[in-house]
């Protein structure tokens, strides 16, 4: 019967990967979409740079939008204190049964590291009910991978919820390919953020991309 991309890329990382350990979970899964078949995973390259905005602002609550297989879930998870909150919405469900299992390989499950809380559902639903239903306050540092067209409602949302303060940092996955020019324009234009591109590559190929680092001034 027919594999979905989704169940080859889990049966790579259960065939690949050492159970309990996260970063050879991001190999098997980089390696299968480098020699394989492509994926919108964030990739190596840009993890890395995911990776060390992770390490720098060391966030005590983490939010990102669309977990897909949970390549970037594992990635953060890794880095986290044990003491932080970590919510990562995917509305598809068929993703989320993958990313749930990606994310048990990884062992973040029974690790002292922090466990990520995978809701099901879409973000304009979730993002309201987040603070009453998680318990959290703002977010230290959000992470933007979902459909592109929902970049700026969410972020808009986010901010009518009171979800994001000074100092909060939102990263954005793809803002040139396949790109989000309405939620770079309003970020621009906006005198709250100071934003900055880290210049890399389109996952798995050469082609031309960025990291878009968005700090909260006001
Ligand atoms: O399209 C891309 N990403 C979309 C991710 C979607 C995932 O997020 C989930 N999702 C979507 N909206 C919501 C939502 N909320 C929505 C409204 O509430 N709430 C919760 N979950 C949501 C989906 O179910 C998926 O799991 C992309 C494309 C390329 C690309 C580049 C070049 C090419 F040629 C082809 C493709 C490269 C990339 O890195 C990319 O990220
Ligand atoms: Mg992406």
């Amino acid at each position: 019967s027919f594999v979905s991309l989704r169940q080859r890329i889990l049966s790579a990382v259960q065939k690949n990967a050492t159970r309990g350990d996260p970063r050879s979970v991001i190999r098997a899964i980089d390696q299968f979409c480098s020699q394989k078949e492509w994926a919108m995973n964030v990739g190596n390259e840009k993890g890395c740079i995911l990776d060390s905005v992770v390490s720098e602002v060391n966030p005590a609550t983490v939010l990102e939008l669309g977990t897909y297989c949970g390549y970037s879930t594992v990635r953060i998870a890794s880095l986290l204190p044990p003491y932080a909150k970590f919510i990562t919405l995917e509305f598809n469900p068929d993703f989320a049964a993958v990313a749930r299992q990606v994310i048990a390989w990884a062992g973040l499950e029974d690790k002292v590291k922090i466990k990520p809380c995978l809701v099901e559902g879409a973000s304009s639903d979730w993002i309201p009910k987040i603070k009453e239903q998680f318990g959290i306050k703002t977010f230290d540092l959000v992470f933007l991978d979902h459909w592109k067209e929902h970049y700026l409602s969410d972020t808009k949302l986010m901010e009518e919820c009171g979800l994001l303060r000074k100092g909060s940092v939102l990263l954005a996955d793809n803002v040139i390919c396949p790109g989000a020019p309405d939620y770079v324009e309003y970020v621009r234009s906006s005198p709250r953020y100071k934003s900055h591109y880290f210049r890399s590559h389109l996952e798995y190929t050469k082609a031309e991309e960025n990291l878009w680092y968005l700090g909260i001034i006001e």
